[in-house]
């Protein structure tokens, strides 16, 4: 049986009569560094990036920084954001607009010690090996500033990757404003009105030395998202992962919506315990199905939503009274269980003993013979998170592991806990993105159905709890 490993590249699974240990592939880091020589000849380290944001306040920087480290993360990619705010405040905890004026010599010269201790942070991190691609966030408005960087990290062999938030969009920078004002370090206890004014008067000191990266700077590798979704230019991308990077940044949007998730309703297989298959949905499936038009509106409104199912029946026949466009994917069919496929847990555990301990032992990682591990599930749904970034309000009817893996994308949930996680039957789920974090909801249909989750180290004896009643 062909497979796809961790790192994208296709395999051959053995299936041969049934050997004790099912899973045995090394799934190891998703991204193999690549390596390149340098112009001596002598090979260089592995691939590390500084993304360099480049942009006025309020453009949206700091929340673009840190979706593409959840998403990175999310990927199994170490990265993280070095935001010079944070360094600045150490020594200026509440600046006044005038800080920020470039006339004033005593703010550029801490400002630019912040920004100095944080590429150091930063340069130590790469050294030390702790991750592959560092953000750092700031302004970095003037080519000067753009060039030091840059010059401090071929330095180091760090590649530099700039990206510029231009934002005209008066709706988009108030909002952003509104953000701001409301959740900054450096307004706590103020007045969200002089806190407004404040900050405006800042970026006005910021316009006065603004510079967008333009011709002069065609030999850096650099993006330009305006008015974020609208265009995006691009200059010299070098390599895989830079592309991967700008890749998600092109589809990135900031539009407000939600995400509304929601398990099949209860199957056959669910109530005989059986695990994968192609069941239909059991009789309390059919009455979650009929229901869910219902709870859709009470959390939905009037908003148009677009379903999306996997291919297997009970996600079909649970969407099939929503009256929305349905669209199907094979990518979100339920983790393949391989050789499993139609056995319960107790059968595996007794047939198999080491493997049911082995899936406890590390369940992200384990994959079933002839079949997938969580991380396996995580690559083949990143378009899938790659549409929903671009798309705006979606309902996506989707399986226990399928559910978890995109739920752990917007929520930020380790790879630890994500496969873990109880996600029961008969329940919507609401996310709504927000700049610092992903509001949720759930919504539970109060229509009974049988328990599916087993947790770590537990016996897997049938399973006779029953949840979602009232
Ligand atoms: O990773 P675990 O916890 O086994 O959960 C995945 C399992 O959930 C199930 C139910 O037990 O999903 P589903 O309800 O979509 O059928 C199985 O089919 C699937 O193998």
């Amino acid at each position: 049986m062909e497979t796809t490993d961790a790192n994208g590249v296709n395999g051959t699974h053995p299936v041969h009569s049934f050997s004790p240990k099912l899973s045995s592939v090394p799934q190891g880091d998703f991204i193999r560094h690549s390596r390149k020589t340098n112009g001596s000849g002598v090979q260089a380290d592995d691939t590390r990036i500084c993304v360099v944001m480049v942009g006025l306040p309020a453009r949206g920087k700091s929340l673009i920084a840190q979706k593409a480290v959840r998403y990175l993360h999310w990927l199994s990619i170490k990265a993280k954001v070095f935001n010079v705010g944070q360094y600045r405040r150490t020594a200026t905890p509440n600046p006044s607009a005038e800080f920020f004026d470039t006339s004033n010599p005593e703010g550029e010269r801490l400002r630019r010690a912040a920004a100095e201790a944080a590429v150091a942070d930063m340069v130590k991190w790469f050294k030390e090996r702790q991750g592959l691609i560092a953000f750092l966030d700031a302004t970095n408005s003037t080519k000067d500033r753009r060039r030091w960087i840059q010059e401090r990290c071929d330095q180091d062999n760090i590649e530099t990757l700039f990206v510029e938030s231009k934002c005209d969009d008066e709706d988009l920078i108030m909002s952003n404003i509104l953000e701001v004002k409301t959740t900054s370090p450096d307004y706590v206890g103020q007045d969200p009105e002089v806190a407004a004014q404040d900050f405006r008067n800042r970026i006005r000191n910021y316009e006065k030395v603004y510079q967008t990266i333009d011709e002069d700077e065609s030999d850096l590798t650099y993006v330009k998202l305006i008015n974020v979704g609208h265009q995006v230019i691009i200059n010299r991308i070098q390599d895989y992962l830079q592309s991967r990077v700008v890749y998600y940044l092109m589809n990135l949007h900031i539009k407000p919506r939600s995400i509304w998730l929601s398990r099949h309703g209860e199957s056959n297989f669910n109530l005989s315990g059986q695990i994968g298959g192609d069941a239909d949905i059991s009789e309390r499936g059919e009455l979650y199905a009929r229901r869910l038009p219902e709870l859709v509106a009470q959390s939905a409104g009037d908003t148009k939503l677009t379903i999306w199912t996997s291919t297997l029946k009970r996600t079909i026949q649970t969407a099939r009274f929503l009256p929305f466009e349905k669209l199907e994917w094979k990518a979100l069919d339920e983790l393949d269980s391989g050789v499993c496929d139609g056995m319960t847990y107790g059968e595996i555990e007794e047939k198999y003993p080491e493997d049911f301990k082995a899936r406890d032992d590390d369940k992200y990682n384990y994959r079933y013979l002839g079949g997938e591990s969580y991380r396996d599930v995580v690559i083949r749904l990143e378009p899938i998170i790659m549409e929903l970034e671009r798309s705006e309000n979606i309902l996506i009817v989707t399986h226990q592991a399928i559910l978890r893996c995109i739920y752990a994308y917007f929520m930020n949930v380790p790879q630890e806990r994500s496969p873990w996680m109880e996600v029961p039957l008969h329940t919507l789920i609401k996310l709504t993105p927000k700049a610092y974090k992903t509001e949720e909801e759930r919504m539970p249909a109060k229509i009974p159905a049988v328990s599916t989750f087993r947790e770590k180290g537990s016996s897997a004896k049938h399973q006779e709890k029953e949840e979602g009643g009232d």
